[in-house]
């Protein structure tokens, strides 16, 4: 049965960021992910986490300037020494919460940009080495250009060939489906093929991004399909409630904490 993880980010809005935690957990999950904590204090997530019994299952690198437009610097020329900085704070979170990985967003540029290629590539491995250092892994997810325009990975056969160019251990592939389906679709053969390299998971409907219960893909067969693979992480629910987020929770009942 996979184990879901509750976006904080996209769900449970009707609370407060550290209220939501609570409402995850009231709810049946036993996880929670969310883009980023940083607003929060670290003892205080941390608190919530232990509070409730839930176990962390991800969130992002700093992104850079978020309300000026950036979406990651990694692919970014010239902000090398950020990123220094940002995988250091986003390590203290690391601690205070457990997190086992953490995702980071390549920012916008052409995906043909050889400079920009370049410097993803030395950010990739540098932080891919320095998570490693305290047991995280480093997780890439390309991005549909609908939801993202401009977003620099918007491919997974780049982030496949990445991962295997690379041969880190610790450097892993975020599987949104979501952003699968529109990309390339073909989602059960991706899976199947990438599950080895694959760290999350992520799931919504496709078109509307809401709950996963419908529309283009049969999630009770993906579902019964990422258990088939023998997968054993998190599924993270990233999806936007169509209404309250506890009226949309009839998909997840039968995989509830009780
Ligand atoms: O799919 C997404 O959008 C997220 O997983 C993310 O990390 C960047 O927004
Ligand atoms: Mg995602």
């Amino acid at each position: 049965m996979p184990i879901f993880a509750a976006n904080l980010t996209m769900m449970f809005n009707e609370w407060s960021f550290l209220d939501r935690f609570d409402a995850a957990a009231d709810a049946g999950f036993s996880a929670v992910e969310y883009l980023f904590p940083y607003e929060a204090p670290p003892e205080a997530i941390a608190e919530r986490l232990n509070r409730n019994n839930l176990r962390q299952a991800l969130f992002n690198l700093p992104p850079g300037d978020w309300a000026a437009g950036e979406r990651g610097v990694a692919a970014v020329s010239g902000r090398f020494d950020d990123l220094k900085s940002d995988v250091e704070r986003a390590l203290d979170y690391a601690a205070a919460t457990g997190v086992k990985r953490l995702h980071l967003m390549a920012g916008l540029a052409e995906p043909s940009d050889m400079e920009a290629a370049s410097c993803y590539r030395h950010s990739v491995a540098y932080i891919a080495a320095r998570l490693g250092e305290d047991g995280i892994d480093l997780l890439i997810e390309p991005i549909n250009g609908r939801n993202m325009p401009g977003y620099f990975l918007n491919d997974f056969g780049a982030a496949e060939r990445l991962i295997t160019d690379l041969g880190l251990p610790n450097l892993k592939l975020q599987f949104d489906v979501y952003h699968r389906q529109i990309l390339h679709g073909d989602v059960v053969m991706g899976l199947r093929r990438l599950l080895p390299m694959t760290g999350h998971i992520q799931v919504a409907s496709v078109p509307s991004r809401n709950e996963p219960d419908g529309e283009e893909l049969n999630y009770p067969y993906l579902f019964e399909e990422i258990d088939r693979l023998g997968y054993v992480g998190f599924v993270g629910c990233e999806y936007i409630p169509r209404g309250q987020t506890l009226d949309g929770l009839d998909w997840f009942r039968p995989f509830a904490r009780r």
